[in-house]
């Protein structure tokens, strides 16, 4: 079949909205009609070409929210009509990862998904008659994309997509990160660095967590006032000092914070998440990703003096466990979705999104299709 897709044929290169073909969902996959997606920084990172695992040409977009058109065989968990989200973090609850109790890291489609393909090793995506490559195991630049059934969440048909679509990625990466990776008790006191989509739902959940001091830290102050709607108590421009960020950290709070979170990508960044964390204790979970190449350094006496250096994945979530719950989370009013969709636009305008984040006035851009 024929849909229209915005496809990114080169590295740096803006996205360009074509006709592409999908070809039918084999065994174990199901075709998904995407009504909406965010756009992620993750996105704008692999088509920057600093992607280790990006490849040209594909169609990025990995938070978005569908419904579900026809079923390849053998797939029971969902059918035509039903409302799903795709997993970049699949759940197929049979491998080692998804049997050990101990993280979401499920490895059934993981190293074929890195490739851009599906399991059986090829793409249902064409344009011209080349392939045209998947991503993440999502591909919602498409209207029409094809994922692994073990992808995809079942969600509440009546929950809004134009927000829920924020589950995808964003906003469950931030609340899980403080959830399930550090573990955020009543009163901790917390960092944030980055306040984009990722760092504000950080916020969000350190809040629900009923963390007391919450510091926000970004160098774009426009940034500053919906951290404080979600419960930022400190907001800290590292441009307005002359000293590293992490001595600044450290002087507001005697001892450093229980829990930072780098939501950037930065390594330096994450150096001064870490050392900003509490001696003895403190914590830093890396959620940001970097560039090829990139590394981080600290001095090990960072770490002998009790700091611990983590990091998250979709914040621990189990997709298809945990997602379900969420959206409904979210349509009591549990989680709050809407202060992070600033803008929307139709497909054709997807390179606004692009624009928009980099010029740092967006927090989420969500495309309808
Ligand atoms: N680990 C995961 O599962 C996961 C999931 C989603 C996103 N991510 C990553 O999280 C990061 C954030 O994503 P996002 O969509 O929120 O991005 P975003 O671009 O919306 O937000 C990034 C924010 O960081 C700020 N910033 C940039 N440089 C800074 C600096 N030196 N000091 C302080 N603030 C600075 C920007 O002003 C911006 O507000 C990206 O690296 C993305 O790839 C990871
Ligand atoms: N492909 C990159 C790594 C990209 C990365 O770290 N992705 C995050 C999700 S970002 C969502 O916005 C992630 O979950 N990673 C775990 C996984 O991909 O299995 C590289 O190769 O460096
Ligand atoms: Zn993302
Ligand atoms: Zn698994």
């Amino acid at each position: 079949m024929k849909s229209r897709a915005a496809v990114a044929f080169e590295a740096g290169k803006p996205l360009q909205i074509v006709e592409i073909d999908v070809a039918p969902p084999q065994a174990g996959e199901v075709l998904v009609r995407i009504t909406h997606t965010g756009v992620c920084h993750t996105d704008a990172f692999t088509l920057s070409g600093d992607d280790p695992e990006g490849i040209f040409p594909a169609v990025l977009g990995h938070e978005g929210a569908g419904i579900v058109v026809e079923v390849g065989e053998g797939v029971t968990s969902v059918k035509p009509g039903d409302h799903v989200i795709p997993l970049y973090t699949a759940e197929c609850g049979q491998c080692l990862f998804c049997k050990s109790g101990k993280t979401n890291l499920c490895v059934a489609v993981r190293a074929t998904q890195g490739k851009g393909v599906m399991p059986d090793g090829t793409t249902r995506f064409s344009y011209n008659g080349q392939p045209v490559y998947h991503y993440m195991g999502c591909s919602t630049f498409s209207e029409y994309t094809v994922v692994a059934e073990v992808s995809l969440a079942k969600v509440n048909p009546k929950a809004n997509p134009e927000q829920v679509c924020l589950l995808g990625c964003g906003v469950t990466t931030g609340l899980g990160a403080v959830k399930n990776t550090a573990k955020v008790q009543p009163g901790d006191s917390v960092a944030v660095f980055g306040l984009g989509g990722i760092g504000l739902a950080v916020i969000q959940g350190a809040k629900m967590a009923g963390a007391g001091r919450i510091i926000a830290i970004d160098t774009n102050p426009s940034k500053f006032e919906l951290a404080r709607t979600f419960g930022a108590t400190d907001c800290v421009n590292p441009k307005d000092h002359d000293k590293p960020i992490q001595q600044v950290i450290v002087e507001m709070t005697g001892w450093g914070v229980d829990h930072s979170f780098e939501c950037i990508g930065n390594v330096g960044v994450m150096r001064a998440a870490l050392e900003c964390a509490h001696r003895g204790w403190g914590q830093s979970v890396i959620i940001g990703v970097a560039g090829a190449g990139q590394e981080i350094s600290t001095r090990p006496f960072q770490l002998v003096t009790g700091r611990k250096w983590l990091g998250t994945a979709f914040g621990g979530v189990k997709g298809r466990t945990e997602l379900p719950g969420m959206v409904e989370d979210a349509m009591a009013g549990r989680i709050q979705l809407a202060p992070f969709v600033t803008h929307t636009m139709p497909l054709t305008e997807i390179n606004e999104a692009f624009d928009l984040m980099h010029a740092g006035k967006s927090i989420r851009s969500v495309v309808y299709y």
